[in-house]
């Protein structure tokens, strides 16, 4: 029997993401026929409670997707188990250690990660730890380098690095693998993807969400931590690392860690004029009046809910061309996308009505579609007298030339991290070094702005984030794309 074991299996992230992912794959037949799945924390309550309280989340997220159907369940059911257990006491995990066997047993600390070297300490003196075990760490691991340092030196204490399966879930959604395949899979981009030809690249993940109740684990992090430590530094490494001469996880990682060593430190001399600090005050958000994050939070706070920046990364691919990221909450749209800006053309022979004819533009859709799109110049048709050019925008989604099979289910993130981790495949999980590379930039950034004072600029609920992050772009000659928003 193998078995996976999600600590915290009754919190939010669990109900919400883990156990609907989970009931996904169930659904598509792709759990091992042997897997058992018990939910362990502190709470007392029967299994059946817990079944109960599993098939409600699941029920309401499957039907949502027109994929609930009582056979999934029931063999999903059959699999579900529940111990209360304090995971940070090995003698309550000893339980567990019992109830799991001798196969393969993958443990998820969906907990707070102030517990994980508790836990993962406790695991070991339970058992859990041994070679046929491993984890899943859910982020942020740590507040900063020395803190994930500390975290990560207890879980390497009990498991090796091929154990061990640090979560980025925008690893695991379908467009950011695609960007690997679009990249690496044809040869028309790769010779383009430079800095001969590419003037800048611009990520954006905006959120309409505000932070709520999340403030106590928020206030302590902010954008910079929560956001851009993790899922934008993974975005630009994909982007801007070489091509690995594997698809297997070293050779994968091996190409994002050079990205994060060649970042640039941001100086505190020159931290206001590459990013920007955000803090929304009360507005409208999808049509609803909000509140500002301070009345959410019932305090005064500095903490930052909106962070733009300037990256550059120092090699030769990349030399002079900005990668620009910009993250928050209360933001107009759900939206994540990856501009990549080509330069224009060095010489215009054409004479446009419409002004200087665009630049080539590929945007890579992450959210709320899928969708990879190349704007190319054209010519308008018709007989006018100096030929005219307009824009085209060609999409590669699927299924765009009409053959192509219908899109499948999108999927959560989850359903494909769960099933990488339990088949010990760690090609979409952080490796240590590349964690700490991503912490040690980002505690520059934080320090430049605790040497320099930099407070976040107000911006109200519902709009791009406050004017200076216009203005970084506008110094620049830039500006933040606006097609489809
Ligand atoms: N929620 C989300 O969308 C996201 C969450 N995360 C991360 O996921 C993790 C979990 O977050 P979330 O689900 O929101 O948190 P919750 O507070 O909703 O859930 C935490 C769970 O941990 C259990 N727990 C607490 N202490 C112990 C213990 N000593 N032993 C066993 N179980 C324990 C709690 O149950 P009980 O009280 O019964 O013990 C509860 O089930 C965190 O690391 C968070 O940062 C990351 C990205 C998104
Ligand atoms: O990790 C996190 O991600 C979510 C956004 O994820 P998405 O898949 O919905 O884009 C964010 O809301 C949260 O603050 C952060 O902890």
């Amino acid at each position: 029997m193998a078995a996976l074991i999600l600590f915290g299996g009754g919190g939010d992230l669990a109900m919400r993401m883990l156990l609907p992912s989970l009931y996904f794959l169930e659904h598509d037949g792709l759990l091992p026929e042997d897997l058992k799945i018990i939910g362990a924390a502190r709470s007392e309550e029967t299994p059946d409670e817990y079944v109960a309280k599993v098939h409600d989340a699941v029920k309401a997220k499957a039907e949502a997707d027109r994929a609930w159907d009582d056979h999934s369940w029931a063999k999903m059911k059959a699999r579900l188990d529940y111990l209360a257990v304090d995971a940070t006491d090995p003698a309550s995990l000893k339980g567990l250690k019992d109830r799991v066997g001798d196969g393969e047993v993958t443990s998820f600390l969906a907990v707070s990660p102030s517990l994980y070297g508790r836990i993962v300490t406790a695991m070991k003196t339970a058992g859990l730890a041994e070679r046929n075990c491993r984890i899943v760490l859910e982020k942020p691991v740590g507040r900063d380098l020395k803190s994930f340092r500390e975290i990560d030196d207890a879980v390497s204490h009990a498991f090796s690095e091929d154990q061990v399966f640090r979560i980025d879930h925008y690893l695991g959604k379908e467009t950011v693998q695609n960007l690997t395949a679009l990249r690496f899979g044809n040869t028309i981009f790769e010779p383009l993807w430079n800095n001969l030809t590419i003037d800048h690249v611009q990520i954006t993940i905006g959120e309409t969400v505000g932070v709520g109740d999340r403030w106590p684990y928020y206030d302590e992090y902010g954008a910079l931590r929560d956001m851009l430590q993790n899922h934008m530094l993974q975005l630009l490494c994909l982007v801007a690392m070489e091509p690995p001469s594997d698809l297997d996880p070293e050779s994968l990682r091996n190409e994002k860690v050079k990205v994060l060593r060649s970042l640039r430190p941001i100086t505190p001399e020159e931290a206001e004029r590459v990013s920007v600090r955000g803090q929304y005050v009360a507005g409208v958000s999808e049509g609803k009046p909000v509140k500002g994050y301070d009345e959410e939070r019932g305090a005064d706070s500095d903490t930052e809910t909106f962070v733009a920046i300037r990256a550059d990364i120092d090699n030769w691919r990349w030399a002079g061309v900005p990668f620009f990221m910009r993250t928050g909450k209360r933001l107009p749209e759900k939206r994540t996308e990856i501009v990549i800006q080509f330069k224009p053309v060095p010489h215009s022979i054409f004479d446009n009505e419409e002004g200087e004819a665009p630049a080539n533009r590929m945007i890579i859709e992450l959210q709320p579609e899928e969708d990879i799109s190349l704007t190319v110049m054209n010519k308008r048709p018709g007989l006018d007298k100096r030929m005219q050019l307009q824009p085209i925008t060609m999409s590669l989604s699927w299924g765009v030339d009409g053959k192509s099979a219908a899109p499948p289910r999108r999927r959560i993130a989850y359903e494909r991290l769960l099933l990488d981790a339990m088949a010990g495949d760690s090609t979409l999980f952080v490796r240590r070094d590349e964690a700490e590379q991503a912490w040690k930039w980002v505690d520059e950034v934080a320090e430049a702005w605790a040497e320099s004072g930099q407070k976040p600029d107000e911006y109200v609920a519902g709009t791009w984030g406050p004017d200076s992050a216009d203005m970084l772009m506008m110094r620049t000659g830039r500006d933040w794309n606006t097609t489809n928003v």
